[in-house]
């Protein structure tokens, strides 16, 4: 038997740091390379200050998705970053189920219909004549978070500020900021009081200020929500603008999918080993992973991966009318970490693209770049191709009926 992390193939090194330059100035380059090397399926090593191995076959997402006790949340890279370091992120095995239990209540697809006109009701209009679709997306979705969250009334400002640092290259979404983060559980605490006084608030904050933690709850899922939701309605806009054809409410769905496929915000998931690991890679051998590992696996790596995906490169949302290969597709990651607001963000981003009129791509810069999430590099310049009134959204039903 193998027993040794040496044994695997990884990207070339660089002198003195290993593999942490590439990881910090372009980690897509380097992960594709690393899975260009692996036998097919199989994992390769990086060298990140720490032993670190990346799997993308189906096998090995199943393993870290499911064996709880073995990859653990403890010591990964959410840990590093203060905003996704609390709440359900934070907890493992056992404590993760009935912590997850407690809150899928407000996150579930039947509250998603409770949220759903005010989350619509929230969107911002829709620019005439030319427009950024990255950040029309990004206002999009602080505004829908904060309906569905708040009912709006969670003050603007400081929501924005909140949420900016993390669209910045490491370390700024990594320092601490406790100034900030102090304000915005003030804020939150206003907020919580008015709906446990009153009792009978539906928002996400009704349903999460009663339960023990709920306010960092709420915290921690806004950071992880923010992003992820816009990075994946600007790319999805960009595409509708490049293919027209499947801008209609009944294609979207194909069109969200794709879109995560090639795109998944969620690009790189770890883990920690919590014991020694023995792995049987495709080509027949085993090779035994050090207890304390870091233990990654790549919704990217996964989603593109020519093994399990025919013309994987491609945008092609008619794949969608067949099921995606089992354990391959992880937007969302799986099992029972699965994300929290996985429906809340179908919720949002469907709706915004059902508000969004027939669009032209005129310029723009949609190369995926890696941070705490992948987001085009932007911006991604369009222009709406039918007139409406200033100031109001284009109603697509609106528009069928001719009325
Ligand atoms: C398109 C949008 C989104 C994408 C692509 C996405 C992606 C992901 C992924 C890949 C994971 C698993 C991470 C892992 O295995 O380490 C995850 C977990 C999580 N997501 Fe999302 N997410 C999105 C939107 C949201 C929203 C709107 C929320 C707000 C509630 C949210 C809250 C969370 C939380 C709290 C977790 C941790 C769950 C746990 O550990 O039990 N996400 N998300």
């Amino acid at each position: 038997m193998r027993s040794s992390l040496d044994l695997l193939p990884e990207p070339p090194t660089r002198p003195g740091n290993g593999h942490l330059q590439d990881w910090a100035l372009q980690p897509l380059a380097l992960i594709e390379e690393g899975a260009h090397r692996s036998a097919a399926g199989g994992l390769f090593r990086l060298r990140l200050g720490l032993p670190a191995v990346v799997g993308f076959s189906a096998a090995w997402n199943r393993a870290l998705l499911t064996d709880l006790h073995t990859f653990r949340s403890a010591g990964s890279f959410s840990r590093v970053v203060p905003y996704l370091s609390g709440g359900v992120i934070l907890t493992d095995a056992p404590a993760h189920a009935p912590r997850r239990g407690m809150v899928n209540q407000g996150f579930g697809k039947r509250h998603m219909e409770t949220l759903r006109e005010r989350v619509r009701a929230a969107l911002p209009p829709i620019p005439a004549g030319e427009w950024d679709a990255l950040a029309w997306a990004d206002s999009a979705a602080l505004n829908m978070l904060n309906a569905a969250y708040f009912s709006g009334e969670f003050d603007p400002g400081l929501l924005h500020a909140f949420l900016a640092p993390l669209r910045h290259p490491f370390p700024v979404p990594a320092l601490p900021r406790p100034l900030l983060f102090a304000r915005v559980d003030a804020e939150l605490r206003r907020l919580a009081h008015k709906r446990l006084t009153a009792g009978n608030g539906d928002d996400l904050l009704a349903l999460l200020a009663p339960l023990p933690g709920g306010l960092e709850e709420t915290r921690v899922s806004l950071a992880a929500g923010h992003d992820t939701t816009t990075h994946a309605l600007a790319w999805a806009a960009w595409h509708l603008a490049h293919s027209p054809e499947w801008h209609a409410p009944e294609h979207h769905g194909a069109v969200l999918k794709e879109v995560l496929r090639l795109y998944p915000p969620g690009w790189m998931g770890s883990r920690r080993l919590a014991r020694n690991l023995r792995w049987n890679t495709p080509d027949g051998q085993s090779v035994l992973l050090p207890r304390g590992t870091l233990a990654l696996y790549s919704p990217y790596l996964s989603g593109r991966d020519t093994a399990l995906w025919l013309q994987a490169s491609e945008f092609r949302p008619q794949r969608w009318q067949a099921a995606p290969p089992a354990w391959a597709y992880l937007p969302f990651g799986g099992g029972e970490r699965i994300c929290l607001g996985m429906h809340l963000a179908h919720l949002m981003i469907l709706e915004a693209l059902t508000t969004l009129p027939p669009l032209e791509p005129l310029r723009g810069n949609a190369t995926p770049r890696p941070g705490v999430t992948l987001g085009p590099a932007g911006p991604l310049v369009v222009r709406t191709m039918q007139q409406h009134p200033p100031g109001r959204g284009f109603n697509v039903m609106t528009r069928c009926s001719g009325e």
